[in-house]
């Protein structure tokens, strides 16, 4: 028997049957004749290969891999026409010429196009002679169909009864087929008369049919797809499984998707289900999406997550604003504390629920010359922004800076203005809160300190690259085409691993009116992983990148390849930020 690898690791399948048969139909030959044909029939090498192919596909069948081109035999034929001048020079280069000119490579590259063309679709069989002379506008059509969904989803006419074709899903197999419109009313699914049958028994019949189906239609009137449309693209904002969706007119059809995951929108034609695919998902065929305006509705109707009040994890009295961290997050560090000093004044740290949905995007890569995108860390209190910021600083000082923040205290013997601070008077602070011209500002024992915009401005102009460590109510404000924000959220890896890794760390506790470095308590984990929870519930949707801060250096590598890809890569950003 030919040494063949069994098919391991799949289940035991045609290939293992075909071995195991010539033995156990042994018994059952009487005819010595007989039994040696088997035998070779099913040692044949052929065969062998052949059941291997056909199990490679059912592998295929599941795992859909994508042509990377469908033109090969193109290629193949510019490489040849380049080899054909170098032949003499290189032995390799003539042997490949040679073997791209042999029958059976290009046969095999000729499939390869055809498969991946899809262009092996049989040929549609001719009308039936026997059509009824009283069934002019009776349109007969027959579709070869494989295990695809069919994608189109059916309606019964609430007055008439009629089964309509209720839409057909972009690029799924009747959409190809151009045979069926949306308006067509199904008279008989192969020979069936749906009549009298519910959408469920349809979809049924339609679902177990593989092959060829016939449909009787009487065609609606057709509408004008509309051609040449822009591409739409949109970022979901959050997750949708239409499984669990008791509106979705038909579960099967509709798309599910994750927060974060750029959609393709192929129909905007209804205005509650539009269709969409996954964008770079090689299946052509849309999916049912809610529409924007129905989904907010939904929303709407749900009582936001985001007003719900903020569970404490402990009894004990909290100085820290709800849960956040107590430092603002833009300040220098104190000298003596090494630590921020002051606390956030605005309150608002949960915004008043916006209806999150979609949000329309385009790719963008930075221009060499442009502007570098603003960098926002956000998480909580704790969790290792400012260390994660100092490594930058520290690795890169000439690309990375933070702002200086400005504060209405006196100077100190020590300091000068525009190092530590830009320090300025009381009245004029006021009026430059006045005039929004603080990202954030707080108060700490009866003086001011906040981080303007000029100073982001000042240090995006000198071509470097600007990091922030904000409040995540703050991203709103920042999030305009000036600064394209790439907000980074850090977030606190499991208890476990707190208690193990910031054994030696400190945290300045808000329960510690001094301001003092104190090492962490069961109470600042628990209160860290709690309010990362809540950050990632409500601003989740808001963050391109999501780094558990484990140990600290494989959480700094992860984030300097985030800030070089940025810098480098394209990446969708809100549409509104291309059009300034
Ligand atoms: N991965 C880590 N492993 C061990 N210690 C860490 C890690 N990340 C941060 N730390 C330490 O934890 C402490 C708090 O970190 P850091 O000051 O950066 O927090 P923060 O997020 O800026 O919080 P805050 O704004 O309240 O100061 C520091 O002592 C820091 O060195």
């Amino acid at each position: 028997m030919p040494a063949l690898a069994s098919g391991a690791g799949h289940e035991p399948g045609l290939y293992e049957l075909l071995e195991a048969l010539p033995s156990q139909l042994h018994p059952h030959v009487c005819c010595p004749e007989d039994s040696t044909f088997l035998q070779n029939m099913f040692e044949k090498r052929n065969l062998h290969l052949l059941v291997k192919i056909y199990e490679r596909l059912q592998h295929f069948n599941t795992s859909k891999p994508a042509p990377i081109v469908d033109r090969v035999t193109d290629l193949t034929q510019e490489v040849s026409q380049e080899l054909e001048a170098k032949t003499v020079a290189c032995v390799d280069i003539n042997e490949l010429f040679k073997l791209l000119a042999k029958p059976h490579m290009k046969s095999l590259l000729s499939v390869h196009d055809t498969v991946a063309q899809k262009s092996y679709d049989p040929e549609l069989p001719l009308l039936p002679e026997d059509m009824e002379d009283n069934e002019e506008s009776v349109k007969i059509i027959r579709l070869v169909k494989n295990k695809e969904p069919f994608g189109a989803t059916i309606r019964c006419d609430e007055q008439t009864g009629a089964i309509l074709v209720a839409r057909i899903m972009r690029g799924g197999a009747a959409d190809r087929s151009g045979l069926i419109h949306v308006g067509d009313e199904l008279k008989e699914v192969n020979g069936i008369l749906v009549d009298n049958k519910k959408p469920e028994e349809i979809i049924n019949i339609l679902a177990r049919s593989e092959g060829a189906i016939t449909f009787k239609v009487i065609p609606g009137i057709k509408e004008d797809t509309p051609s040449n449309e822009p591409k739409v693209f949109v970022k979901a904002l959050f997750d949708y499984d239409p499984m669990e969706d008791k509106a979705i007119p038909c579960k099967e059809a509709g798309l599910a998707f994750k927060k974060g995951s750029i959609l393709q929108i192929l129909s905007k034609h209804d205005t509650t289900w539009w269709q969409a695919k996954l964008e770079g998902n090689a299946n052509p065929c849309a999916g049912l999406i809610p529409s924007k305006h129905f989904q907010e509705r939904r929303f709407a109707l749900q009582r936001p997550v985001a007003t719900q009040p903020i569970t404490r994890t402990s009894s004990r009295r909290s100085s820290r604003t709800d849960g956040f961290r107590r430092s603002f997050r833009l300040s220098r560090k104190d000298r003596k504390t090494n630590k921020s000093m002051y606390e956030c004044k605005k309150s608002e740290m949960y915004d008043t629920a916006d209806v999150i949905t979609y949000e329309e995007v385009t790719t963008y890569c930075r221009p060499s010359r442009a502007k570098h995108r603003l960098v926002v860390l956000v998480g909580p209190t704790g969790v290792g922004l400012n260390e994660l910021r100092r490594k930058l600083l520290i690795s890169d000082p000439h690309h990375f800076s933070m702002t200086i923040p400005h504060t209405s205290r006196a100077k100190r013997n020590q300091e000068s203005d525009g190092v530590e601070y830009h320090f300025i008077s009381k009245h004029l602070f006021e009026a430059d809160i006045h005039n929004n011209k603080f990202i954030e500002y707080g108060e700490y024992k009866g003086n001011y300190y906040g981080t303007s915009v000029d100073s982001i401005r000042s240090i995006l102009s000198k071509n470097k690259v600007c990091i922030l460590n904000v409040q995540p109510h703050t991203i709103k404000q920042l999030r305009t085409a000036e600064f394209k924000p790439f907000i980074v959220f850090v977030k606190p890896p499991t208890i476990e691993r707190l208690r193990e890794t910031r054994k030696n760390a400190k945290i300045i506790s808000g329960k510690d009116e001094s301001g003092s470095a104190k090492p962490f308590t069961e109470e600042d984990f628990h209160e860290m992983i709690n309010t990362a929870q809540i950050m990632e519930t409500q601003y989740g949707h808001l963050f391109e990148k999501v780094i558990v801060n484990d140990d600290i250096s494989t959480a700094f590598s992860e984030l300097r390849l985030a800030l070089q890809k940025v810098e480098n890569e394209t990446h969708w950003v809100p549409v509104s930020w291309t059009h300034s």
